[in-house]
């Protein structure tokens, strides 16, 4: 098991570049599936989940060439479905989230799609019904085999083809949206999604859909109106920064007494999230498409106009990405005032507070979903300890812990910070950071 040490209260200084974002990477290459021409994609980051994803696509047959770091050329001419109904690619499919988007794009195409349960990160229940029930909104056959937690969807008719449909989504789940237009593309007919989710990955995917032929309209809205076409052909596709990268950093930054500059942060599709580090009294500036964040020793939170306590909680895009909250609950430990972190749609998510309890921070966890957190305005530091990465984004929370720390950490089950951060440690020595990768 990959282990961290990491040396506690090193300032950082300098410049970085996020990394292309990590659930982007996930919708957009499963949408190479849709069409036998060649699709290249840039800023791809190679990052573990998205490696995973691409050896899967290879494993199915479709060709894969690396021409630079980051960009890549894919071209599904032959895809292999017999190999889905392999253990090879049960294994390989349930390692990750995103593997559950080929299923969209194959039914589309072929009429038919195996999926085995995907995985991702363990944060509480995470059911997959806006998934399946959107593909019999556009007449596909759908079987769960309980056993071998299989999911097979088959298309209706001798021609297997799929027909467009009106449908409103009982949530706006992201892959769910993602497959589901993906599915729709090439569907006979118009299909309308409503209550889709629009974050910036999905309307890149859209976009992109767009210009390989898909006839997709309102984008960037919640109601996304598709005319089916017959066949898509490739494209070329530069994907954006990673939005929670960027506020890892500026979250970093604060804990730690830093000065960096984030480059390139795509600033206009940060929605929210600048929003919500100001709240938290975190100067910052934004400087062309830069942020600036400079060196400060105290940030305080601001109360609701009415003097409650303020609370950060997560909610379906232009709301506040839940993969945020775990970075804005430990930059909290450390501010001045007190906040209610809610974590509404993942009820598993906040367990992680008791390593920091452990470290020192003033945490209670009122229920699985919320927590509340009394900082210490820096007068009193945390403390290194052991302790283990339960999930991608509390990893990357115990990193920042243990780096703004007083003496070592050592943090156990860094494959989890892997599966979403590039050469995470490389780029923070880098900035001054002392983190020391142990396998
Ligand atoms: C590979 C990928 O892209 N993963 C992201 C994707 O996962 P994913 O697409 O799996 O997440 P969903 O959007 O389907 O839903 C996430 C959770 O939120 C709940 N829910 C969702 C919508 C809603 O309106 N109300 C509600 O309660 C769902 O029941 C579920 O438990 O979106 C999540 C929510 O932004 C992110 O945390 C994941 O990083
Ligand atoms: C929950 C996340 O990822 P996944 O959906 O891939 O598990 C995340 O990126 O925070």
């Amino acid at each position: 098991m990959a282990t961290f040490e990491v040396t506690g209260g090193c300032r950082l200084s300098g410049e970085i570049t996020p990394q292309g974002a990590k659930n982007e990477a996930l919708e957009v290459i499963c949408a190479v599936l849709l069409t036998p021409e060649k699709v290249t994609i840039h800023n791809i980051p190679e990052i573990l989940d998205v490696m995973q994803l691409i050896g899967l696509l290879e494993a199915m047959g479709v060709v894969v060439e690396r021409l630079g770091t980051g960009s890549y050329s894919f071209q599904a001419k032959d895809v292999d479905l017999c190999y889905l109904q392999t253990d090879e690619f049960r294994k390989a499919a349930s390692r990750l989230r995103g593997s559950v988007m080929i299923t969209g794009p194959l039914l589309a195409r072929y009429g038919r799609a195996y999926m085995p349960k995907p995985g991702g990160d363990k944060i509480g229940r995470r059911r997959l019904d806006t998934h399946f029930i959107g593909f019999q909104n556009l007449g596909a056959e759908f079987d769960f085999d309980t056993d071998r937690k299989f999911y097979t969807v088959t298309a209706p008719g001798p021609d297997r083809r799929l027909h467009g449909a009106y449908m409103l989504l009982d949530e706006a789940s992201v892959t769910g949206t993602a497959n589901i237009v993906m599915a729709a593309v090439l569907a006979e007919g118009e299909t309308t999604i409503y209550n889709a989710a629009c974050e910036p990955y999905l309307q890149q995917l859209c976009r992109m859909l767009v210009r390989m032929g898909a006839n997709i309209s309102g984008i960037a809205s919640n109601r996304l109106t598709i005319q089916g076409v017959d066949s898509l052909g490739g494209t070329e596709h530069t994907m954006l920064p990673d939005m929670i990268e960027v506020g890892s950093f500026i979250g970093m930054a604060a804990m730690t007494h830093s000065e960096i500059t984030i480059r390139n942060v795509s600033y206009g599709d940060l929605g929210i999230i600048p929003q919500q580090f100001a709240r938290m009294g975190i100067r910052f500036e934004q400087r062309g498409d830069d942020i600036y964040i400079p060196q400060q020793d105290h940030y305080e939170i601001e109360s609701f106009i009415d003097g409650s306590i303020m609370t950060i909680a997560d909610a379906p895009w232009p709301g506040l990405t839940p993969d945020l909250l775990s970075v804005f609950l430990v930059v909290a430990t450390q501010a001045k005032g007190s906040v209610l972190i809610h974590q509404k749609m993942f009820e598993s998510r906040l367990f992680f507070v008791d390593k920091l309890i452990d470290m020192g921070a003033q945490i209670i966890l009122c229920d699985p979903h919320r927590a509340t957190v009394i900082g210490h305005d820096h007068a009193i530091r945390l403390r290194g300890t052991t302790m283990t990465s339960p999930d991608i984004r509390a990893g990357v929370a115990l990193l920042i812990a243990a780096m703004s720390a007083h003496g070592k950490s050592v943090i156990q089950n860094i494959d989890q910070i892997d599966r979403g951060y590039q050469n995470i440690d490389g780029r923070l020595n880098a900035l001054g950071a002392q983190i020391r990768r142990i396998d």
